[in-house]
Parts: structure tokens; sequence; C-alpha cells
């Protein structure tokens, strides 16, 4: 596995080693001795999550308050999206500054998002499966969200040739200012 800087330094993204021959590929998708050295935290994982989404889909930008807090380690089996964390934590010098990758079954590339990050992917391919695990169980009444186009964060979404598609839920997240953050 290799660790690739990101320009927040908390959050990780993670080259898994692909071992492919004439049957197809191998790769080794999580070892927690790993993962805690490159991290340098020791977490654990206690909910995994998988979700299917068409081209145009986008999801977020999601975070849970503490108590319940999730870091997320994040990849994508099928397709591609691009994946954004944003630094919602307001003592952070960083607060507000995000970071942006594509995700995509070919590359393997996995996201290492602490507590403290709101998240969130466009589709963009025709679907894409992604598949993620918690530090935290899901707690709808912690569930917090950020306007994905919130100009203040300013995220430079790519292009696409059909209409973004958002829940009900994301259309209607507040800006960063009136959210509730992280101290
Ligand atoms: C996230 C989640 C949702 N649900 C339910 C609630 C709801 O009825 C349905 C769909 O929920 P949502 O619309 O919140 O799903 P979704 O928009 O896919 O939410 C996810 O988005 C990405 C960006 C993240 O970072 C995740 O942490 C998560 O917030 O699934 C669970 O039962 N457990 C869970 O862990």
């Amino acid at each position: 596995m290799r660790l690739v800087p990101t320009e927040i330094p908390e959050v990780k993204l993670i080259e898994p080693q692909v071992f492919c021959d004439a049957r197809g590929f191998f790769l080794e998708s999580f070892r927690q001795d790993w993962f805690n050295q490159a991290t340098g935290s020791s977490c654990e994982f206690i909910q995994e999550n998988h979700s299917r989404s068409s081209k145009g889909v986008l999801r977020g930008l999601h975070y849970q308050l503490p108590p319940h807090a999730q870091g997320k380690l994040v990849r994508v089996v099928s397709g591609a999206v691009f994946d954004v964390v944003v630094d919602i934590r307001r003592s952070s010098s960083n607060f507000g500054r995000w970071v942006g990758t594509e995700l995509t079954a070919d590359n393997h590339r996995q996201l290492w998002i602490p507590p403290g990050f709101a998240h969130g992917f466009l589709v963009l391919s025709e679907t894409a499966d992604f598949v993620y695990k918690t530090t935290a169980y899901y707690s709808p009444q912690a569930d917090r969200g950020v306007l994905w186009n919130d100009p203040y964060i300013g995220i430079d979404w790519p292009k696409l040739d059909v209409p973004f598609a958002l829940s009900d839920k994301d259309q209607q997240q507040p800006a960063l200012s009136r959210a509730d953050v992280f101290a």
C-alpha cells in the first residue's frame, strides 16, 4: 500500500498494491496494522455500507456530530466518482477547505476521512458502487449536512453531460455558516 499526500494532512489517500495475473487481480483492501500506521490512528470500524448510484447523482455533504462522529474509509468497487472532503472543524486552520479526488474501480484508491470532516461524492460513470467502513454506527439524530454548492467552500465539481441529482434532504442542507460544525 502507498500513501498519497492530500492538501489536508489528516485526509489520507491510500493506494493498495494490486497483484495482476492471467486470472485478474488481487489486493488487500484493508489491513488494521497498515491502516493504523498510515493514519496514526487506531480506530475500529464497526459498520460497512454499500450504495449504488447512477451518473450525476451527488450524495452529500454529510457527517455525524459527536458522540456519533464517524471516521470513514471509502472506495469505489464499480464505476467512478469524484469524492470530496471538507474540513468542518471550526478550530482548524483548514476550516472550510476541501479536497477532491477521483476514486474508481480501476485506480482502487481509498480515502480516509477522519471525524470532523464532511463528505460527499458525484458519480461520473453510468453507475457506481460505493463501499465504506465507518467507526461509529449510523445515528439519524446526529446526521448533519452542508450544502454541496456553498460558495464559501467553493467546490469545483466536475462538469457532466447530465444534470446533478440530489436527495430532497441534500438540496436543503444549510450553508457552512449556518451548519452545526465541530469545535
Ligand atoms: C447512511 C445510512 C443511511 N441509512 C438509511 C437512511 C435513509 O432511509 C436511507 C438513505 O440515507 P441517505 O440519503 O442519508 O444516504 P446517503 O446519501 O448515501 O448517505 C451517505 O452519504 C455519503 C456521502 C456519506 O458520507 C455517508 O456517511 C452517508 O451519509 O438509508 C441507514 O439506514 N444507515 C446508514 O448508515
